[in-house]
Order: structure tokens, then C-alpha cells, then sequence
């Protein structure tokens, strides 16, 4: 006999159910408030899932790595991150500074006193050997270009500092590692700046006399003190205050690494270098680490710093160290200055005090004017790195202090690398960490670059684009914008950097707008700006081109081209760029997360 069960109904299913004898506007108001409720569901449902990506994001910091040749505004772009995300740790760094400015100041001072020396032993000589002295100044005709190069395979030439140089021919060693249309240009670049050798690189052995008299020398044997501050602030800052010594070296001397090691770097490679940080902690009185202050977004917090307290940890037993902590190797190097930087930098502030009002005067004087305008027709002082004696009575008073922007203008040399870590804490990337790297720009300080071209999320080239005109400082034969061009054409051809957001800053606009200004012709060192107009927005956009084809020729893979004109010195434009910047860097990074 068959048996018919029939099953309970679903309790949830008959609470569900619409009920029986439901109207038609009854049915219609219980779809809108079901409507409502998935609405709601599927909004939670999003906001979870957007909660496990941003933790997923937040797990790994966003990495960025500053790259470009040495001067370029790497230091001072770090500075205006500081400025923008981590104002405490920068304000705390602010008085370490001093001693630093003091230094740049006083460099200032010396290389004046260098060419009134040079002068005055120029008018010497030649009164000893020829007829009277003229009583204003003459310029005696600049040996012409036209004459051609010399002959021998090298150039005597006349440092600003006295010294004979012996500059070799110009060298064609990195012409076949270019593209066709820079080689033709790069080529001419050097060619045509070494056939202008007398006007770009030293104007001072043109003889001309000028009248130095008796007020000059009491200037000059007065403010000889300023010789041993240089010297003694230089001890104590280290080697980071001295500029890259000479000596030659491939723009890109990782090329050969990223060969031979195939598409990964070896762990064994990563370095990092105490390098200015601990320069300003040796002149800084106390270590005190970096603390948040209430208006701030971020702290930074270097490498070094974390790794002092386990080293301090770990040596305070064995023996006596340093409070600033440097890594092992630098430590050696570094320890009999240890302690002494700071009764150093007092010392020399009230010596440079005592000199402040004979600086002001030697500075202000028609005379020296005249001789450092001929001297320097093209690259002036006032323009160089580290520039403060137009602000000599401010920095150089007892009590000074240095500002924010004393600090951005402040020049010394970054020595290996140096790790930044900021730490949002409001915003959108709230509880992100994001660390920048910032190198040493200098030849010899290249190959220590490659090491962190793994795993980074975002790479900013600096290009100073006002140096179309300047040679590098470590090899004389190279132009300094060829320089940049070949770094710039090695990074965009590796594979290891090719998944990385690049970013361009064509930086020191403002001092291109002053050399074209000046006169000075693009045309001469880069034939092929051809006709164009000797202005700096158009120079910018030609320069910008020609970075854009590069990137576009060599990038293993096509990605989007971003460029900004900078000048880092400004950091009121340049924190409107750092804000874009963080957000493309951002946006980037969520598309990369999208992906995986
Ligand atoms: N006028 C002007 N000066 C700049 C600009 N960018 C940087 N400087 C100055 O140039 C000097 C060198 O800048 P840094 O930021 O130290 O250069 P860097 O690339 O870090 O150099 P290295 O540490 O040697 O690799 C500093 O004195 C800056 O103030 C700019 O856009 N305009
Ligand atoms: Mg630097």
C-alpha cells in the first residue's frame, strides 16, 4: 500500500511568502521594501570587500625610488615630501641644519676670496712684466672658437680655484649606447661644449686687470678665518659635505650587473650607507627620535634609525658608540669625529658672526661684482647649490635659526641611500607606509643604485633641465644633460624597473628661465633645438620630448608617460606636484591590486 507523506512547509519560506489575500498596492509597497533591502545588502557587501582590499594594500608599503644624477634635486624633493607629510620630523631636523648652511655660506665666501686671490696675483705678475696697470677693467678678447680644437688629445685649462687642469678630449665612449636621434645630438652636445671649452668652463684665464685695492685686501686678510671653519665644519659633516670627487665612471655602471644577474638582484648587493643623516646628527646636540605632532599626516622614520636602537642594543656592551646611529661600516669611518661636531659648529657660528658685516661688504662691492660677473658669465654663484650670501646678516646673526626654506636650499651631498618612511595617518591612505628611497646622484655612487630597483611601486627621475650648458663634475668631458639622458635611457630599458610607475620631473626651471633669459643660446650645445625660440617654456617642451621618446623607445612594455616641470626649490608650486604625484602613485597602485 502506497503511503503519501507530505512534508511541513519551510517555516522561513512561509514567513517569506507573500501573504495570501495581499492587495495590489500591498504587493507593490513590500517590492520596494525588498528592493531597498538588497540595495542595502549589496552596499555592505562592497564596503567589506573594500575594506579586505585596503587591508590587503596597507600590508605592503608603497615604495618609491628618487634617481638622478648628482645635484638634480633628488635630497630636495625628499624635502618637500617632509614638507607635505611628516612636518614634524622635518621641523625637528630644521636647527641640525645650521651647521650645514654655515658651511654652504662660508664656501661662498672662500671661492670670492679664491678669485680676488687669483686676481690679485694675475695683476702682479703682469705688472712685473709689462707696462702699467689699466684702472678699469678691459676685457682682452676671448680666444675664438672658430680656431678649432686643439691639436694634442688634451686641454690646459685654468680651474676657478687655480689649479691647472689637463682636460682630455671629449670622449665617444657612450655614443653607440644611444638612439640614433640623440646620438647625432649628444655627440654635438659634447663636441660643441668642448669647442666652447674657454667660455664654459672657466672664464678666468682671459686676463683683464682689475683695480683691487687696499679696502679689498684688508677684506681678504680678515675673513682668512673662514679658511679653518670650511675646513673644521667639513670635518665634522664628513665626506657628504665635500662635492664628488673627480673620476670617471659609466652613467649607468648597473648595465652589467642587470646582465649578468639575469632578471633578480642578490640580496648581498643591498647597501645602505650612513651618509648626510648622520652628517646632521654629528652637529646635532641631542638625539631625540622623531615624534608625531598633532597637525601632522605622517612621520618619517629613516632606516637608520631603526636599525640604531638593535645596534645600539647589541654593541652598548662591547663598547662605546656614537648616539647617531650609522651603519657598521660608516661607523669606522666615521668615529674619531664622533662627539666633536658640535662645540665645532659653535665655534665656527661665532667666528662666521664675527665676519658677518666684512662677508655683507665683500659681497656688496661694485669691484667684486664686476670680477665674479666676468668670471662667471655664465654659471653665476648666486645660482649655484647652497647659495646664502644674499641672506648673509640673517644667517650668520648668533641666534640664528634656520627657516623652512634655508633648509630646501641647504646643499649637501647624499652619500649611499637613504630610506624615508612616511606613515599616512588620514585620508585615504590612512595607515599606509610608504618609504622613499633617495641616492646618491654622483657617478661613483651608481652601482649602489641597482639593489632597489626590485620590487618598487614607483620611481621619480629628476632631470635638471637648466644644465644643457654644464659639464659633470666627476668627468669633464661630459655634458650634464647627455648625463641625464643616459641614465634615463638605462632605466627605461630595464626589465627589472618595467612594471614600475615612472615618473619624470624636468627640475631647476627656474634657473633655465634665468639662463635663456641671460642670452644664453640652447642652440649652441644642442644643434638640434635648431630654430626654435630661445625661451624656457619652449626649451622645457623640447627637453620634455625628447625624454618622452626615449621612454617610449626603450620601455620593454608601453605604459603611460608623466612628466612635470619642477622647480623643487619653490615649495609652494612643488607641494601642488607632490599631491598629484601621490595620487597617480596611488591610483596606480589600486589598479595594480585590481589586477591581482
Ligand atoms: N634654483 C634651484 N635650485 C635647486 C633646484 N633643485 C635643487 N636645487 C638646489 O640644488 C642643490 C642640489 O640639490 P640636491 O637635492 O641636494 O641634489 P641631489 O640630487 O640630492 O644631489 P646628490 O645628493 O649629490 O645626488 C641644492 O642646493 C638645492 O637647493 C631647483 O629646481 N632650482
Ligand atoms: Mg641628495
Amino acid at each position: 500500500m502506497a503511503v503519501l507523506t507530505i512534508d511541513p512547509p519551510d517555516p522561513l519560506s512561509l514567513a517569506l511568502s507573500p501573504p495570501k489575500d495581499e492587495s495590489p498596492a500591498e504587493r507593490w509597497a513590500r517590492e520596494q521594501r525588498e528592493a531597498h533591502a538588497r540595495l542595502i545588502s549589496e552596499q555592505i557587501d562592497a564596503q567589506i570587500k573594500a575594506e579586505k582590499q585596503s587591508k590587503k594594500k596597507n600590508g605592503k608599503p608603497i615604495k618609491i625610488l628618487l634617481l638622478g644624477q648628482s645635484e638634480s634635486g633628488k635630497s630636495t624633493t625628499v624635502k618637500n615630501f617632509q614638507l607635505a607629510y611628516a612636518y614634524s620630523s622635518f621641523r625637528e631636523e630644521r636647527s641640525a641644519w645650521r651647521a650645514v648652511i654655515h658651511l654652504n655660506l662660508v664656501r661662498s665666501v672662500n671661492t670670492v676670496l679664491d678669485i680676488l686671490a687669483e686676481e690679485t696675483s694675475r695683476t702682479r705678475s703682469r705688472s712685473q712684466s709689462q707696462s702699467p696697470q689699466p684702472l678699469s677693467p678691459r676685457p682682452s678678447p676671448r680666444p675664438s672658437t672658430s680656431q678649432g680644437r686643439p691639436s694634442t688629445s688634451s686641454t690646459q685649462k685654468t680651474s676657478s680655484t687655480g689649479r691647472t687642469l689637463l682636460l682630455p678630449r671629449p670622449s665617444t665612449a657612450h655614443a653607440d649606447t644611444l638612439p640614433t636621434f640623440l646620438r647625432t645630438q649628444s655627440m654635438t652636445v659634447e663636441s660643441s661644449a668642448d669647442s666652447d671649452n674657454d667660455a664654459d668652463d672657466d672664464d678666468g684665464d682671459t686676463p683683464v686687470a682689475f683695480p683691487l685695492t687696499e679696502r679689498h685686501k684688508v677684506l681678504q686678510l680678515r675673513l682668512t678665518p673662514l679658511r679653518y671653519v670650511q675646513r673644521d665644519l667639513e670635518r665634522s659633516l664628513g665626506s657628504a659635505s665635500t662635492e664628488a670627487p673627480e673620476g670617471a665612471g659609466d652613467a649607468a655602471p648597473w648595465l652589467r650587473q642587470e646582465e649578468s644577474l639575469g632578471h633578480r638582484p642578490r640580496e648581498f648587493f643591498v647597501t645602505s650607507r650612513s651618509g648626510w643623516k648622520a652628517a646632521l646628527r654629528r652637529v646635532k646636540s641631542g638625539y631625540r627620535r622623531a615624534s608625531l605632532g598633532s597637525r601632522d599626516e605622517a612621520r618619517v622614520e629613516t632606516a637608520e634609525e631603526t636599525a640604531l636602537s638593535k645596534k645600539l642594543h647589541s654593541r652598548r656592551r662591547s663598547r662605546p658608540t656614537s648616539p647617531f646611529g650609522m651603519s657598521m661600516q660608516a661607523e669606522d669611518e666615521e668615529a674619531q669625529n664622533d662627539g666633536e661636531g658640535e662645540p665645532q659648529a659653535q665655534s665656527a657660528a661665532e667666528v662666521i658672526a664675527s665676519c658677518a658685516e666684512d662677508i655683507a661688504a665683500l659681497w656688496a662691492d661694485a669691484d667684486v661684482q664686476a670680477i665674479l660677473a666676468h668670471r662667471n658669465s655664465k654659471t653665476r654663484l648666486e645660482e649655484g647649490p647652497g647659495f646664502f650670501l644674499n641672506d648673509v646678516a640673517r644667517v650668520a646673526a648668533r641666534d640664528y635659526e634656520p627657516s623652512d626654506q634655508d633648509v630646501v636650499r641647504a646643499r649637501l651631498r647624499t652619500m649611499g641611500v637613504q630610506e624615508y618612511r612616511f606613515r599616512f595617518e588620514r585620508g585615504s591612505e590612512a595607515g599606509r607606509e610608504w618609504i622613499i628611497y633617495d641616492v646618491g646622484g654622483a657617478r661613483s655612487s651608481r652601482h649602489a643604485w641597482f639593489p632597489y630597483f626590485d620590487d618598487m611601486n614607483a620611481l621619480i627621475f629628476l632631470a635638471p633641465i637648466s644644465c644643457f650648458d654644464e659639464r659633470l663634475a666627476e668627468d669633464r668631458r661630459v655634458n650634464r644633460l647627455q648625463d641625464s639622458f643616459l641614465i634615463w635611457k638605462a632605466i627605461c630599458g630595464s626589465k627589472l624597473l618595467q612594471h614600475v610607475h615612472f615618473i619624470l620631473f624636468l627640475n631647476k626651471c627656474d634657473l633655465l628661465q634665468k639662463k635663456v633669459s641671460r642670452g644664453v643660446q640652447v642652440v649652441k650645445y644642442i644643434p638640434s633645438y635648431g630654430t626654435r625660440p630661445n625661451e624656457s617654456a619652449s626649451v622645457a617642451r623640447y627637453f620634455s620630448s625628447q625624454f618622452k621618446d626615449i621612454f617610449v623607445k626603450q620601455s620593454p612594455q608601453s605604459k603611460p608617460f608623466y612628466s612635470y616641470m619642477t622647480s623643487v626649490v619653490d615649495t609652494k608650486a612643488t607641494a601642488i606636484t607632490v599631491a598629484a604625484v601621490r595620487d597617480g602613485i596611488q591610483r596606480n597602485n589600486m589598479k595594480e591590486a585590481e589586477i591581482m
